[in-house]
């Protein structure tokens, strides 16, 4: 569903202007993502879009109707809302959590469970924490559920406000990583409000800069705006790595894979002049044997040196140079889609790409 703000302004009863004047299209299918610095109107911005705030002025389309058209509890049913510590009803098991919407929409209450059940499975619950209270979980099961009760009523858009931002950064990325992943199945149009450029970045198919006073600095995709940067105040909130962070669209097609040695878990090695690749029987990367080492009998995780990060084969330069950087052996290794060692990069290639790419951008 497309999604315009008009020429919105919002000025609170008591004087704060809180948005001004943003006029933006959001494209049907995509992820928008808000960001800016505390108190810029990102989430003012988000509630004009299901009237939990109703603008001073200007218009909110949702394809091309005015939402003022619409009942606000009818509207919301159609929208689904995920916020920061997910705001679920603490005395309703996860399961009526889950099933709320779609039991207010009128779905008997069987078939509206049997649904929450399918979303827990969805959202990568096992089915048993169902029955537990939110106060049993942690947090970020806590906001898996929220993301699960915001999908219930299937509409069509859904609206993200810090939903990852009281969860510690490994979890958040596993939740990112599980949002881009429900996104490409179930194609919905989401809004996500952050303060986070790393999180924008990552996520945003485009990316909306707001700088204090609620006016939009910058519109572009994620590549745009750590590229081109329009002014000052874009260029120091999205300055700190702002480089590094700029590989991540750069392609690493052009990076030559090169053969690596490999020794398989359970052989004996004798002496090694290089570096050697220990792999599973999948063919998975174990670590590394380093030169000149002697396994007499049968090869084990434990005469291993751990490996690096990995890099998956055809994914952009970012990882490709961090896995090469990353490696014991100054050889990243390249993964493919089962997660099989296909070969090795250099960090020495990789930058030859980089450094090609970059001219190019310049030119
Ligand atoms: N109900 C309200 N009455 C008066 N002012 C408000 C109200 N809600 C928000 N504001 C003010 O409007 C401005 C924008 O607030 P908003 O919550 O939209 O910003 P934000 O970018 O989401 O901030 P944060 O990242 O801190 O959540 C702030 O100055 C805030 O104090």
């Amino acid at each position: 569903m497309l999604i315009e703000f008009d020429g919105v302004t919002k000025r609170y009863p008591d004087g704060t202007l809180a948005v001004e004047d943003l006029s933006l299209t959001v494209e049907d299918g995509t992820i928008t993502v808000f960001v800016g610095p505390s108190g810029c109107g990102k989430t003012t911005s988000l509630r004009m879009i299901n009237r939990m705030v109703e603008p001073t002025s200007g218009r909110v389309l949702l394809d091309g109707k005015d939402i003022r058209e619409s009942d606000p509890p009818v509207l919301r049913r159609g929208i689904g809302y995920v916020i920061q510590n997910a705001g679920l009803f603490p005395h309703r098991t996860v399961l009526d959590n889950v099933a709320t919407v779609p039991v207010l929409s009128g779905w008997g209450k069987r078939k509206a469970r049997d649904r929450a059940a399918e979303l827990l499975e969805i959202v990568g619950l096992p089915a048993e924490l169902g029955k537990r209270y939110p106060a049993q979980l942690s947090g970020g099961q806590r906001q898996r559920v929220g993301v699960a009760r915001a999908l219930a009523a299937d509409a069509p858009v859904l609206l993200m406000d810090e939903p990852f931002s009281a969860v510690d950064p490994i979890v958040r990325e596993g939740l990112q990583d599980e949002l881009l992943r429900l996104h490409s199945q179930l194609g919905k149009t989401i809004v996500f409000v952050t303060h986070d450029i790393d999180e924008a970045v990552r996520l945003g198919d485009k990316v909306a800069v707001m700088r204090v006073g609620g006016r939009l600095a910058q519109y572009g995709t994620p590549a745009e705006v750590l590229r081109h940067p329009v002014d000052d105040f874009v260029a120091s909130f999205v300055g700190r790595d702002r480089g590094y962070r700029g590989l991540s669209f750069v392609d690493s097609s052009g990076v030559e894979i090169r053969e690596v040695a490999t020794v398989s878990l359970g052989d004996s090695v004798s002496g090694s002049e290089e570096w050697l690749l220990a792999v599973n029987d999948s063919g998975q990367p174990r670590g590394w044997l380093s030169p000149g080492s002697t396994v007499d009998g049968a090869l084990a995780e434990s005469d291993l040196v751990a490996g690096g990060s990995l890099y998956r084969r055809g994914t952009s330069v970012r990882g490709a140079l961090d896995a090469a950087l990353s490696s014991p052996a100054g050889l990243g290794v390249v993964v493919d889609e089962d997660g099989k060692a296909v070969g090795a990069v250099t960090a020495r290639q990789v930058l030859d790409v980089i450094e090609g790419a970059t001219a190019d951008a310049r030119r």
